[in-house]
């Protein structure tokens, strides 16, 4: 049983993202679902039918799949799987149509095509597919009309098309309004509500990312970590409310300030991190002081004056992750003992561990 559950489950490498993570379930219960089906059918059509050409043709699509569930699982590749395995089960089901010769129960099982591409492909991918099938299907129908002995094949295109249009339609709006709120509730699980910045859970993921990008490309990146001065102070005196919003006016001033590859989160209570990709010690101390003055000079509503202490870092190959952070939090902590408004840096020998 433990193997079964192994072998049902997708690869890890979609476990961060619930979307990647479903279509790879998908998929995978789908190649070994396929595997099983055309296998039992190669065996059907070998020994009770005699029929060895399409035998052999349906074993050879068993090779092919058993390679894209290898490449799936061992590469944690999921387009490519994914297009094979819809194509080999829009395939099965024109094979069923063109082996009923026109006869009206297999046209119903088209809709299988839809219900089972759009979760595989999402939305977009599966519309092209779909299309691609319909237009088989329309093939596949204009050939039967003129070779078999259909009755009345006009009402049966109109009943065909009917039910792919509308069928694939609802299932389109299904797939489509599911992927919306599964994005919805990504995005509120990565952000924080009071400024809308990365919340911390991103913010761990992403420098973990930017950690292993590190050691891969031999380049460095540097970290900044800002915290407001005198905070309980100033939500002390002039409310939470206040407080409040200097928090979302500082964010939305650090966001301004930032490239579009730095990753900016809010880490704790009155922290904010600034991850710098590919930016020296020099790059990032010059950013603080920038970032230092333009705080000093905003105006923020109701308070008088907002000032912030920065601790400041840079991470290269070969460094460690906690020894890092300790660096920074104790540059930070520097800064704030010699008087705030202010940024201190690691101490080199500090972070190279
Ligand atoms: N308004 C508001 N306050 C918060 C929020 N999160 C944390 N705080 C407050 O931030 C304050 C942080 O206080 P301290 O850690 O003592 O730091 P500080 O007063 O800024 O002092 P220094 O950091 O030493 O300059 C606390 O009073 C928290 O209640 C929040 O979301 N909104």
């Amino acid at each position: 049983m433990p193997s079964l559950k192994r072998l049902l489950a997708p690869p890890q490498h979609f476990a961060q993202d619930p979307l990647l993570f479903h279509r790879a379930q998908l998929l995978n219960f789908s190649l070994l679902a396929l595997i099983a089906v055309m296998t039992t059918a190669a065996l059907f059509n070998l020994i009770v039918l005699g029929d060895s050409t399409l035998a052999r043709i349906q074993l050879a699509m068993v090779a092919t799949i058993l390679l894209a569930l290898w490449h799936f699982r061992r590469r944690a590749s999921l387009q490519g799987p994914a297009w094979l395995a819809s194509s080999c089960a829009g395939a099965m089901l024109l094979y069923l149509i063109i082996h009923a010769r026109g006869d009206s129960s297999p046209y119903l099982m088209l809709l299988l095509y839809p219900l089972f591409a759009y979760p595989l492909h999402g939305p977009r991918a599966a519309t092209l597919a779909y299309l691609v099938f319909v237009a088989a299907v329309l093939a596949v129908f204009a050939y039967g009309w003129v070779h078999w002995d259909v009755v009345n094949p006009a009402r049966k295109l109109f009943n065909t098309l009917v039910a792919l249009v509308v069928g694939g339609g609802i299932i389109y709006y299904y797939e489509h309004t599911r992927e919306e709120a599964l994005n919805r509730v990504r995005i509120l699980s990565m952000t924080d509500p009071l400024t809308g910045l990365w919340n911390r859970t991103m913010f761990d993921e992403m420098l973990a990312h930017e950690i292993a990008t590190t050691q891969r490309h031999q380049r460095c990146f540097s970290l900044i970590l800002l915290d407001i001065d005198h905070f309980k102070h100033i939500n002390d005196t002039l409310g939470h409310d206040v407080g409040d919003t200097i928090l979302r006016e500082l964010a939305q001033l650090l966001s301004t300030r930032r490239r579009a590859s730095d990753g900016l989160a809010r880490w704790g209570g009155e922290e904010f991190a600034l991850i710098l990709p590919d930016t020296s010690r020099q790059q990032a101390e010059q950013l603080a002081c920038d970032l230092l003055e333009t705080i000093r000079a905003h105006r923020f509503p109701h308070a008088e004056r907002v000032t912030a202490s920065l601790g400041v870092g840079t991470f290269c190959p070969g460094n460690d992750r906690a020894t890092f952070f300790r660096a920074i939090d104790q540059a930070l902590y520097r800064a704030k003992r010699q008087g705030r408004d202010r940024h201190a840096m690691t101490d080199d020998e500090q972070t190279a561990d």
